[in-house]
């Protein structure tokens, strides 16, 4: 368990969750996406190369269409995804405007993942727009993904997404934004007593016991979808940050190696 390693990064994916982009009012979080916007421009220039994972096309699309809550057919779902996934980029492309800083989307599906000559074209494309020193933004295709029984498009959740995209890219840190400072030892929603851990070097039983559901109405998969992804970036040897989205422009501290929220590493 080192934090020094993360003095040494060069190429940062940050995933960042819906409850850090939508407000509780359902309305969007526009200085957390100004923060977001402000540290990953600015790290860029300083030659990082950072890729963003965003969640938020259907919690957008609420919010388009003044709706509170999702609706339950999967069809709906689709359609709010689509509408809001066009105002997520566009508020995304004039945020990073400001700071000079040009971005692409890129709309995944499991299925093109698992392909491997899909995975390579993807893979290709990506370290093409990272070439170019735009900033990619990647979302699940949520419009048109859906699991059948042959064939299954969906990722599951954007926190595994973050950790296939950290493998994708050989990214050397996931940064995951949430809307809360770290791993407590307990689901800190349920007790009060819950502790912050500092470090983590291996998923354990008692670990994924102590990780419940969302946290918010938005939220899809709460801490249990965060270890689970921490897991594949076990398994592919890289190191993980979860930190909370309300001080993104910590981050700069994270790769500094100060500790702030939870490390997952060797
Ligand atoms: N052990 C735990 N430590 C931290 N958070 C936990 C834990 N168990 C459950 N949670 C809940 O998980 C939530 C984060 O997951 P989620 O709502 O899916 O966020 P996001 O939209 O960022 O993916 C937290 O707000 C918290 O309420
Ligand atoms: N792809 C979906 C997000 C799915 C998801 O995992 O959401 P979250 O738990 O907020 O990271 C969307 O853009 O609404």
């Amino acid at each position: 368990m080192n934090r020094e390693k993360l003095k040494t990064v060069k190429r940062i994916v940050v995933k960042i969750g819906t409850s850090s982009l939508i407000l509780a009012n359902g309305q969007i979080n526009l200085k957390n996406m100004d923060d977001l916007a402000f540290t990953l421009s600015s790290l860029r220039n300083e030659g990082y190369d950072i890729i963003l994972v965003t969640s938020g096309a259907i919690g957008v699309g609420l919010n388009v269409l003044g709706l509170d809550k999702r609706p339950s057919e999967i069809a709906q779902q689709q359609a709010l995804a689509s509408i809001g996934q066009v105002e997520l980029m566009s508020l995304y492309n004039h945020m990073f405007a400001r700071y000079q800083q040009k971005v692409s989307q890129l709309l995944l599906t499991n299925d093109v993942i698992e392909y491997p000559e899909s995975r390579q074209n993807a893979s290709m494309s990506l370290q093409a727009i990272l070439s170019m020193g735009i900033i990619p933004i990647i979302n699940e295709n949520d419009a048109v993904s859906v699991d059948e029984m042959d064939h299954k498009t969906k990722f599951g959740d954007n926190d595994r997404l973050g950790a296939i995209v950290t493998n994708l890219a050989d990214a050397d840190l996931l940064i995951m934004l949430s809307d809360i400072d770290g791993l407590y030892d307990k689901n800190p929603n349920i007790f009060d007593d819950a502790k912050l851990i500092d470090n983590v070097s291996e998923i354990t039983e008692t670990l994924m016991k102590a990780a419940g559901g969302a946290g918010s109405r938005f939220g899809t998969g709460g801490m249990t979808s965060k270890l689970e992804a921490a897991k594949l970036i076990f398994d592919t040897d890289k190191q993980m940050v979860l930190t909370n989205g309300a001080r993104i422009r910590e981050i700069r501290d994270i790769i500094n190696g100060k500790k702030k929220g939870t490390y997952f590493g060797q």
